[in-house]
């Protein structure tokens, strides 16, 4: 069966890339189910109004939780006889990293809804109706520390991280294996033809048909690039025989 994932926006447009390429395909091959929902469809008023002021005062606006609820409602109501219940995901720049663990942990659910905030957020009461009225899980996540203007860009990269983790959806499930972050270090260099450009040669040992050596080099590679761009990542399971990270 597919796995749906559903999103709700003020900027339902943001979400068109995924109709394109890989997650695009993936929805043809019927491997993504995924559906996206304008916020103000769920307005009643003439201004289709999805904001107000905050209380306490403080700068910005607040998105009000009457047409979140109405959303999910909508949400939980459509194609789903079974009463079946999403994991909803919520972006914020207050939330838990967005890690390709958490990829690989959501991209085993049947079914996500992600809420897009804008503005300064969403009514803090929209996560306890969906938690304790709506029975979801409800998991606040952030992309990195940095800040954004909303929701769509973080649920685009949450999507294309976790649809391609999904059965089916890469082609050659091998090169899932050898990625980066999958095993704590970034990954090696890469070349193809020609072999000579611009006066530039591709490293010998990967012409050399001797495998032995290749993936010795790219873990060579893989240490002194992890080591140079991030030593955080670096630790004693990385370290050689001796004891000492192999780093020449
Ligand atoms: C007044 C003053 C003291 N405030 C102090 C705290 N600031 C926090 C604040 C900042 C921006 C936004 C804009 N925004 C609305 C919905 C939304 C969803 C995701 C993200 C987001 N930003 N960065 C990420 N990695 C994200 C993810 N995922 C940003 C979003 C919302 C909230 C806001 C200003």
């Amino acid at each position: 069966p597919a796995m749906r994932l559903d999103v709700v926006s003020i900027f339902p447009d943001y979400l068109a890339p995924l109709e394109l390429s890989l997650i695009g395909k993936a929805r043809e091959d019927g491997l993504l189910d995924v559906r996206v929902h304008d916020l103000r469809d769920f307005t009643h008023d003439r201004h289709r109004t999805v904001d107000d002021t905050p209380y306490g005062g403080g700068a910005g606006m607040v998105m009000k939780p009457q047409p979140w609820s109405e959303a999910l409602d909508h949400v939980l109501a459509l194609d789903n006889p079974s009463g079946a219940r999403p994991h909803l995901v919520v972006p914020g720049p207050g939330g838990q990293p967005f890690t390709q663990a958490l990829a690989r942990q959501l991209a085993l659910e049947p079914w996500l809804a992600f809420a897009c905030g804008r503005y300064e957020g969403i009514d803090e009461r929209v996560y306890d109706h969906a938690r304790e009225d709506l029975g979801l899980e409800v998991s606040v996540v952030s992309l990195g520390d940095y800040v954004l203007n909303g929701g769509e860009v973080a649920v685009l990269a949450m999507v294309e991280a976790i649809g391609r983790l999904v059965p089916g959806v890469i082609g050659n499930a091998e090169s899932l294996v050898e990625e980066s972050h999958e095993d704590g270090l970034l990954e090696y260099p890469i070349y193809t033809k020609p072999s000579s450009w611009n006066g530039r040669e591709v490293p010998p040992v990967l012409l050399s048909g001797n495998h032995g050596a290749i993936a010795a080099w790219r873990h060579e590679q893989r240490l002194a690039r992890t080591a140079a761009r991030r030593p955080d990542l670096l630790h004693a399971s990385h370290a050689g025989p001796h004891g000492d990270l192999e780093i020449s």
